[in-house]
């Protein structure tokens, strides 16, 4: 079993009257990475400032290495970097400024820092660029630096908020790419309101929605999340509806062509066999029988549901 770096619990954070987030829970592996997905306001950006110290829960603990981070923000912090959703980035400084500024704001030995500065430009992909402003780079170079800066003292977490938002696909895919580098020897999590973005990126889904924890397990699991309901069935020899209908468990019958049709049912009910069965017994002629899977973003509606009607309670 992977052990944790990072423990959250019972989080809950307000602005003013409003709850931004409540009673989140959740744990981060050593090592990999994590996709915290959520859809605008969900609540991402809120736990994340909180995880990174820069924003005061209302209430809940965070522990890093097993250091409660309100009790002991220094150490913790130093075992954090992170990449806000606006970098943090001087446009006036080069690449090679800005990286040497940061080295000693994260206290790295001065003896230390060129070498630092050097290495992470090169794990990065910016070292060709060291004396370029970083006015003059482009939006995926500059969200490198914005990376190069969060790793630059070798943090054992690293905390990235929405780091592709605003990329061209080739920028995404290089720094998604970079992230799993990065998170094959520390512990990494990025948000994202994009499902695409996790299934791509993350073997570890957590999910919240309007502050709230709605799912927190594996991206397989996450796929699998709800079950089939509906089966695409191919015929030679079909029989009415009302013969169909009549077989337990089908809730609905929908034909697709004079051979084709989706067979709609209570989900958990084994109809696969009992129409197998019934076309060897009644000489349906059964060709073909696929289950139908929701969709991701049916699974992420279907979360988001979940989670408002929870809130409405
Ligand atoms: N400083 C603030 N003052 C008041 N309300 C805030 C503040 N920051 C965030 N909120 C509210 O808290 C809720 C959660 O916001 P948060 O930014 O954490 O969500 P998010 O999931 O990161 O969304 P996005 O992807 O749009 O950044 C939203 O309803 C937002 O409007």
């Amino acid at each position: 079993m992977n052990k944790s770096l990072v423990r959250i619990e019972h989080l809950s954070h307000r602005y003013g009257k409003d709850w931004a987030i409540q009673d989140i829970n959740f744990e981060i592996d050593e090592v990999g990475v994590l996709g915290l997905l959520g859809s605008n306001g969900a609540g991402k950006s809120t736990t994340m400032n909180i995880l990174c110290g820069v924003l005061k829960q209302t209430s809940g603990k965070v522990f890093i290495d097993g250091m409660d981070l309100a009790e002991n923000p220094e150490s913790t912090k130093r075992l954090l970097g992170f990449l806000p959703q606006s970098a943090p980035l001087y446009y006036d400084f080069t690449v090679d400024e800005y990286l040497n500024y940061c080295a000693h704001l994260r206290d790295i030995d001065k003896k230390n820092i060129r070498k630092a500065v050097e290495e992470v430009k090169e794990k990065c992909g910016v070292t060709h660029f060291s004396k370029r402003l970083l006015s003059n780079l482009s939006g995926g170079y500059r969200q490198r630096v914005g990376i190069a800066q969060a790793i630059i003292h070798k943090p054992k977490l690293v905390v990235l908020d929405e780091p592709t938002n605003g990329l061209d696909p080739n920028q995404i895919l290089e720094v998604r790419k970079l992230i799993k580098e990065i998170a094959e020897e520390r512990s990494v999590i990025f948000s994202t309101h994009i499902l695409s973005e996790v299934q791509a990126t993350c073997k570890k889904i957590r999910m919240i929605e309007k502050g709230k924890m709605v799912f927190a397990d594996t991206i397989e699991a996450f796929n699998n999340y709800i079950e089939p309901d509906a089966m695409l069935v191919h015929m030679q020899n079909p029989p009415a509806t009302d013969a169909l209908m009549q077989i337990p468990g089908i809730s609905g019958v929908e034909w697709i062509s004079d051979q084709s049709l989706r067979i709609r049912f209570k989900p958990g009910n084994p109809i696969s066999e009992k129409i197998i069965e019934q076309s060897v017994q009644q000489d349906w002629h059964l060709k073909e029988l696929i289950l139908e899977k929701s969709s991701m973003e049916e699974i992420f509606a279907q979360l988001s549901n979940k989670a408002k009607s929870r809130n409405h309670e």
